[in-house]
């Protein structure tokens, strides 16, 4: 069930940018995706700005979780499929701090039926010392996935406008 992932032309690696960030042209995380390694991995350079400071100095833990969301979900992608992020369990392993030169490197770890289970780690680029460390569950979807969604949401509200206040 391989399929494209969508109408955006993906950048000389196979990366596509996200919705919110295609006016930008530019991932607004701060992750550049550097493509697949020779192992099938998939590399990045990554910059936490500062609009994500949370303690100071440091980035807000929910950068954290969706930069590793990024890079897991873009494993997939770089392989011509439709995933979406069915479980994350990210690690939390040391403060990331703003401003620092990191890299990022996510992978499959292994498929069972249509669900990718993949790793990713985030890491200070000068010492390579592991910051942050993810695994998670991608699902594969079909093309239709977010005209589901949208059919879905519009019966949902109606089920609700529907009954008598
Ligand atoms: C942002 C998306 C990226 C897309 C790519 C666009 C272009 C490039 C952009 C960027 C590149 C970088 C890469 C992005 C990285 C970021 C990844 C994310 O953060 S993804 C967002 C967070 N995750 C969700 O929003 C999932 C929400 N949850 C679900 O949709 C389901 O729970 C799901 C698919 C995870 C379930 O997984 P199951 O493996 O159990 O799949 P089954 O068994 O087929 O589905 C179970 C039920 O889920 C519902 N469901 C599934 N899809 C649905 C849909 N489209 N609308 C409504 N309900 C749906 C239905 O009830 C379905 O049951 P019934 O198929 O009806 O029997």
């Amino acid at each position: 069930m391989s399929q494209a992932t969508g109408t955006i032309t993906p950048d000389s690696v196979g990366h596509r940018l996200c919705a919110a960030c295609q006016s930008v042209g530019a991932c607004k995380l701060g992750l550049k995706c550097l493509g697949l390694d020779d192992q099938g991995a998939v590399d990045f350079d990554i910059l936490c700005g500062p609009q994500f400071e949370g303690g100071r100095g440091v980035a807000h833990g929910g950068w954290t979780a969706a930069t590793l969301d990024e890079m897991l979900g873009t494993v997939a992608m770089l392989h011509q499929t439709l995933t979406v992020t069915k479980s994350l369990t990210v690690e939390f392993l040391k403060p990331v701090p703003i401003g620092q030169t990191l890299k990022g490197r996510a992978w499959n770890d292994h498929k069972q039926g249509h669900r990718w289970h993949n790793v990713g780690e985030i890491v200070l680029a000068a010492t390579g010392v592991v910051l942050g460390r993810a695994t998670g569950v991608f699902s594969q979807r079909n093309p239709d996935h977010f005209d589901r969604h949208e059919a879905w949401l519009k019966a949902e509200l109606e089920r609700v406008s529907d009954q008598p206040s």
